[in-house]
């Protein structure tokens, strides 16, 4: 996984809001089975409602320098809560959580898919994501948008978009994760040390 660091603009709170379409970036997809469309079909003798390509499967590893072909990947993974600080978020006096993310990553040549595994109704996990800047290789933290997501809902980064790793809030959460990869480090995944963490503001509401 090949990182540098990024000097990001000064750091002010980032509040987290709830991920849903109407607010999500254009290259951040939510897998759920509420979101249908013209495409869904009842199947499994009416026990179903099925919707294909809910969110992109992109592997463009032919673009890749080593010219090495990206495979599909399923991973499990199971990922403890990270730590976040009881603040006071100064409208209402009440006391929120403030998530520290240090680090931000993409996978140039591939989507990455997250689907919770037993997820319930709750906040479950935050997601961040970012534009590049104007040189195209670090993440740009003017553009950085924080969500809170449900254990119910999954998300989709498509390739190229700067993300933080997973960061799970509340409990431990199982996620099945589709990728594609070819091995190379650098074209896999690309890391970014961000000179300043970002703080992300989350709501202490569960
Ligand atoms: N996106 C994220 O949380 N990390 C992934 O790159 C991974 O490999 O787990």
């Amino acid at each position: 996984m090949a990182s540098s660091s990024s000097s990001p603009s000064s750091c002010s709170r980032i509040v987290a809001i709830p991920l849903t379409v109407e607010v999500a970036h254009p290259k951040l997809g939510i897998i759920s089975p509420l979101l249908t469309n013209s495409r869904t079909k009842v199947g499994n003798q009416g026990t179903s409602t099925k919707t294909p390509n809910i969110v992109p499967c992109t592997n463009t590893y032919h673009l890749a320098p080593s010219g090495r072909a990206g495979r599909p990947v399923m991973s499990s993974s199971r990922n403890k809560p990270r730590e976040t600080i009881p603040v006071d978020n100064g409208a209402d006096g009440v006391e929120a959580l403030e998530l520290q993310v240090g680090v931000l990553e993409r996978h140039p040549y591939s989507s990455q898919s997250f689907t919770p595994m037993g997820g319930d109704e709750c906040v479950s996990y935050v997601v961040l994501v970012a534009d590049s800047d104007q040189t195209g290789t670090r993440p740009d933290p003017s553009t950085v948008r924080a969500f809170t997501v449900l254990g119910t809902q999954g998300v989709c980064y498509d390739a190229g978009l700067w993300h933080a790793p997973m960061a799970v809030v509340g409990k431990t959460m199982d996620f099945a994760i589709f990728q594609f990869m070819n091995g190379v480090e650098e074209e896999d995944c690309e890391m970014v040390d961000l000179a300043e963490p970002l703080r992300i503001l989350l709501s202490a509401e569960k």
